[in-house]
């Protein structure tokens, strides 16, 4: 059985007349980088709520580590990044991280030392002296990053972590998220489904604070099951690749030239055999290939699911 760092069976949330949170299950395994996606509205944010125990379910089973959600059972062991962190204007960053690690409990030297380790993550060293009111956005939400990785916690809820940063800065902290897979259980809210897809073992969708569709990214996207190839203007021999597949779907999409193919793998049949396939059909039907893949994008899985 997989261990999990959050199971949430039927979660409720109104905010009186609003029905935020209407019966929301998730299952994050242990280890895993997990993104909740969703559109605006759809509850992301209450959820983390819950979680951290900020907010108090009205119906439903909440287990975050093992047990309910307290803010003081997780001192140290449960850290969130808000959607608009916010800090103290007088103090430097590196004060207010120190600060911050105290709070946690850790010795004066502890948090000293832990702070220096989090900013090296945002690549933050260089403006650790700076008072955090002279600070950019993107500086700022760097700085609320650097704060959720302090003391190394079991499980990091981030909220749109890189919205407002830029692209390098956000390349390095996609890759700094990789680099803790299977290491800490982080899940990660954000509208930007590249990126998650990218980053991410598992997601859920999520929309009118229920939970649509959720699993390993690689079964969402079916990258098993599913092949796609691009056709450059040319001939479109569509027909004759159906014929030759017999029992898998085929779909042409003639905008953007895309053709589909959805199969039942088994251990004959790895998506590798059916480009196979597919591929010498096409060119010796004279068709022009100007890219293969497989799977569908983790957008279009979202498209479909939130239409
Ligand atoms: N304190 C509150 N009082 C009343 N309604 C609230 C409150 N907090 C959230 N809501 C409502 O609950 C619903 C879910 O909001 P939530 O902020 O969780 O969405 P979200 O998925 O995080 O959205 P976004 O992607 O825009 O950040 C929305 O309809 C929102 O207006």
């Amino acid at each position: 059985m997989t261990a999990l760092a959050l199971a949430l069976g039927g979660v409720h949330k109104r905010f009186g007349a609003v029905h935020a949170l209407r019966g929301v299950d998730l299952r994050v395994p242990r280890g895993s980088v997990f993104a909740l996606i969703g559109p605006n509205g759809a509850g992301k944010t209450t959820l983390f709520s819950v979680v951290c125990g900020f907010l108090r379910a009205d119906q439903g089973q909440v287990s975050v580590l093992d047990g309910t959600p307290e803010v003081e059972r997780f001192k140290g062991r449960l850290s969130a990044l808000p959607q608009d962190a916010v800090l103290g204007r007088e103090l430097t960053v590196r004060e207010h991280l120190t600060f911050l690690g105290r709070l946690q409990g850790m010795s004066q030297e502890t948090a000293k030392r832990e702070a220096e380790r989090v900013l090296a993550i945002v690549d933050l060293g260089e403006l650790a002296g700076r008072r955090a009111g002279t600070l950019s956005h993107g500086q700022i939400k760097r700085v609320g990053v650097a704060q959720a990785f302090l003391g190394d916690p079991e499980l990091i809820l981030l909220d749109e972590p890189t919205a407002g940063l830029d692209p390098r800065h956000a390349h390095d902290l996609r890759e700094a998220l990789r680099g803790h897979r299977g290491r800490r259980t982080i899940v990660v809210s954000s509208h930007n489904l590249q990126e998650l897809e990218a980053i991410c073992d598992e997601a859920a969708f999520i929309d009118k604070g229920q939970t649509l569709e959720s699993g390993a990214v690689s079964a969402l996207t079916a990258q098993d099951a599913e092949i796609f190839v691009v056709l450059a203007a040319g001939p479109e021999p569509i027909d004759v690749v159906r014929a030759r597949l017999g029992d898998a779907r085929v779909e042409w999409e003639p905008q953007p030239r895309v053709l589909r193919v959805s199969f039942q793998p088994g251990p004959d049949r790895a998506a590798e055999d059916v480009i196979a396939d597919v591929l010498r059909e096409l060119l010796a039907q004279g068709a022009r290939v100007s890219g293969v893949g497989k799977g569908r994008s983790l957008e279009q899985r979202y498209l479909e699911a939130t239409r």
